[in-house]
């Protein structure tokens, strides 16, 4: 039976702040990616990271990317992506990995990946998106057995990944490889699907005006923003996905097509709309 993603998640989710707080309590997050050509996609990951509310937010890229992430997000710190010794202690304390937004497919690629699974451990969320999974099905790699992993592929990704040509991916497919997989998959589509715990979720929300690139990669950066700080991952994840769809949603009421940065900076408003007290007290 498939569920529907509505959004009664998001106050389940969305929890107001505690006063005695700080950055440390909303998480620490490491987003990995961006290659020379690809360096947009890992600076959106980061904007949605960052404006979800994660604590701290750590970018791993290319060093050609470093002036035009901070133009954009002087709140995220950088870190070489060539330079393992120095990413290694950062990726191993994070609370959540975001890797393969932007990362491309080279030997850089494949080693910061195969690195990244060497290194993720208990207690950390991982989240492989873009070209991480491109990279994970090629080399036949296996997911880290500690962490808990998030996948996010589109529909060609998951055909890669799971083996499932797309016009044959139907729930109980998927399902059967998500169990294989012991990971949260998303699926995305003009509906995504989030396959979790044996379940299958449904989003109820999306517009062709999200048909933009750059769409999936602030998402990755979303979800990693909602695990970072809300204890319940799959509830985390279903919020990120069904928060994506309707600030979407909401701004193709009056534009033609939504950016993928217009999400991010719509996010902390609509958190503050949908934040639990708001509708239980
Ligand atoms: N600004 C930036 O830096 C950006 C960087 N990006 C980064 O680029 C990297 C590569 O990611 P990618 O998704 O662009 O390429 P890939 O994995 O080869 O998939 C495309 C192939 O699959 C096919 N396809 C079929 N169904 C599909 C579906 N439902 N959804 C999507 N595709 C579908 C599709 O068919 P076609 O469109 O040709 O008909 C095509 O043949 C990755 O790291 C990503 O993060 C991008 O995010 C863009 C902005
Ligand atoms: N027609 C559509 N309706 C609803 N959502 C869409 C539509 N087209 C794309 N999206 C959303 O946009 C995102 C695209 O992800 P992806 O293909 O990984 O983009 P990118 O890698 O360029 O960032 C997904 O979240 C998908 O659900
Ligand atoms: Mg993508």
């Amino acid at each position: 039976m498939m569920k529907e993603i509505t959004k009664n998640i998001l106050t389940k989710v969305i929890r107001k702040r505690p006063a005695d707080s700080f950055k440390g309590t909303y998480g620490k997050i490491v987003l990995i990616g961006g290659n020379r050509n690809f360096g947009g996609a890992i600076i959106m990951a980061s904007l949605a990271a960052v404006c979800s509310g994660a604590g701290l937010v750590t970018t791993i890229t290319d060093p050609t990317n470093q002036t035009s992430l901070h133009d954009w997000l002087p709140e995220a710190m950088f870190v070489d992506y060539n330079d393992f010794e120095t990413a290694s202690p950062i990726i191993k304390g994070a609370d959540v990995i975001v890797i393969g937004p932007g990362l491309g497919t080279d030997n850089i690629a494949l080693s910061l990946l195969t690195k990244t699974f060497e290194v993720a451990h208990t207690n950390q969320t991982l989240i492989i998106d873009g070209s991480a999974l491109t990279l994970l099905a090629h080399n036949h790699l296996s997911l880290p057995k500690s962490s808990l992993n998030i996948l996010t592929p589109h529909q060609m990704e998951w055909q890669r990944v799971s083996g499932i040509e797309i016009a044959d991916q139907n729930p109980t497919a998927n399902q059967r490889i998500a169990d294989q997989l012991k990971a949260i998959i998303v699926v995305k589509s003009h509906r995504t699907e989030v396959y979790a715990n044996g379940k299958v979720y449904q989003n109820t929300g999306g517009t062709p005006a999200q048909a933009t690139g750059g769409m999936g990669d602030t998402l990755a950066g979303l979800i990693g923003g909602f695990t970072a700080q809300f204890e319940n991952k799959t509830a985390a994840t279903l919020a990120a996905v069904y928060t994506h769809s309707a600030i979407a949603d909401k701004l193709a009421k009056k534009q033609y097509v939504v950016l993928p940065h217009q999400i991010s900076e719509a996010l902390p408003k609509f958190m503050f709309k949908n934040q639990e007290s708001k509708n239980d007290n």
